[in-house]
């Protein structure tokens, strides 16, 4: 992975070296507590191992003898965007669904397109407990036995040492991987929780391990000297200067649910006591007729990382005599992506809206595991910098609680507020 910070300096928010000179010395004080808590596996550093401490095998026992058409994966979160990260970006030579949401309406229709004798269904959860999780497990279920498909044949459970699914796995002699100890959901992409759809989508676990392992290897006690912790300490320094939002824009559809994998970490890590970073999904070249007006002429509030590839396949454009356009004949949609990327990029800082860009050589295992890698360590970073509990979420539970309570699930205060709303309805 390469970050380049260079259009990071000099723009509207007023970071200049200097004052990424003088952050660096609490970078070295980050580094080292960082690295602390790798060495002593604390909860949420322990994350940070996971090139070293996942065990791809068990992830391939796992999997093995599984030869289906379909996955079908059923988690929400962290338990459902590394895998869909990763098979998303790196193709697969199965078809990969992913039931990550309580729509009825879409849910029905993906169980019902689905060949379900020929389906593996991995239901994942650290806690067991998560209501869309478990809800949309149940159904996948009673639609295989409506099916005649024995489900027990064909289910994969991800879950912790304790809970509904752990105790089912054992009920039914069900294949059960563990969520790794001490990794919140959003860290876990290069863990059972994200390789195991990896695995069954065709993907080698060793080369996207081998490329997060790199990573951890340039993980240093200078922003100079690790792109990853770069790319944190940038973010955190202009954040601090204003930048309230972080648009994630990468320039290849394979890496569009990168962009969604990365607001939950981003989000979920840094937005605590009033502070943090919204990340804003976007994609180039499309947002380039869409956001981009925001982001080059609206408030000076926020920054832009452009992610790319640094080679792809591509494909030729034809020659044409159409007026104004001959210049394209010729030439090739990546030569165009390229120019759009380089051209929005400068477009930015011509406007002085920073941006700071991020190259993988190519989409592939090895860049894959370097980019989850080195977000989730440029998280970390950033959370030490801020000095947020980054690996908690204690803010969405209010609303699960209010959700249980409206369903009787319990009594919780929380519902008593729900049905107290305050309304001014417009008819
Ligand atoms: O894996 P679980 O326990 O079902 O949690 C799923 C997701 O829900 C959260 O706990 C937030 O509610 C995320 O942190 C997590 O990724």
């Amino acid at each position: 992975m390469n970050v380049d910070i260079g259009n990071a300096l000099g723009g509207d928010l007023g970071l200049e070296r200097g004052d990424l000179d003088t952050l660096d010395e609490r970078v070295a004080d980050a580094h080292e507590r960082i690295e602390r808590g790798r060495a002593r596996s604390e909860h949420g550093y322990a994350a940070l191992n996971l090139p070293d401490t996942c065990d791809p095998d068990a992830i391939r026992r796992a999997a093995d003898g599984f030869d289906p058409e379909h996955l079908l994966t059923v988690g929400i979160g962290g338990s459902a965007l590394g895998a869909a990260t990763l098979t998303g970006a790196l193709g697969a030579g199965v078809d990969c669904r992913y039931l990550d949401n309580v729509d009825p309406v879409w849910v029905r229709a993906i169980v019902d397109e689905v060949d379900l004798s020929s389906t593996v269904v991995n239901v994942v959860s650290r806690s067991g407990t998560t209501a869309e999780t478990l809800s949309n497990f149940l159904v996948v279920r009673e639609a295989m036995e409506a099916a005649g498909v024995d489900w027990t044949e064909r289910t994969v459970v991800t879950t912790g040492t304790e809970g509904n699914l752990r105790s089912m796995a054992a009920r039914h002699d069900l294949p059960a991987l563990d969520v790794p100890d001490g990794v919140p959901g959003r860290f876990s992409a290069l863990s059972t929780v994200g390789l195991f759809a990896a695995e069954v989508a065709g993907v080698d676990l060793d080369a996207v391990l081998a490329g997060a392992a790199d990573e951890a290897d340039r993980l240093a006690g200078s922003l100079f000297e690790s792109p990853a912790y770069a790319y944190g300490a940038t973010t955190y320094a202009l954040a601090e200067r204003g930048a309230a939002t972080n648009a994630v824009m990468p320039y290849a559809e394979s890496l569009e649910r990168f962009a969604e994998w990365f607001a939950q970490l981003w989000a979920e890590s840094l937005g605590k006591d009033g502070r943090g970073q919204t990340p804003a999904r976007a994609l180039g070249a499309t947002d380039q007729h869409s956001q981009l007006q925001l982001y080059r002429a609206g408030p000076a509030d926020k920054l832009v990382t452009l992610v790319r590839p640094r080679e792809s396949n591509d494909v030729g454009i034809p020659e044409t005599d159409l007026e104004g356009l001959s210049y394209l004949g010729g030439s090739s949609l990546g030569e165009l992506l390229d120019a759009e990327f380089r051209a929005t990029e400068a477009s930015l800082a011509a406007a002085g809206r920073e941006n700071v860009r991020i190259e993988i050589d190519r989409v592939d295992e090895r860049g894959l595991g370097e980019l989850l890698y080195g977000m989730e360590a440029a998280c970390v970073l950033y959370g030490e910098l801020a000095e947020v509990s980054t690996f908690t979420q204690p803010a969405v539970e209010w609303g699960k609680n209010a959700a249980r309570g409206l369903l009787g699930g319990g009594e919780f205060s929380e519902a008593d507020a729900v049905t107290e709303k305050r309304r001014l309805e417009v008819e």
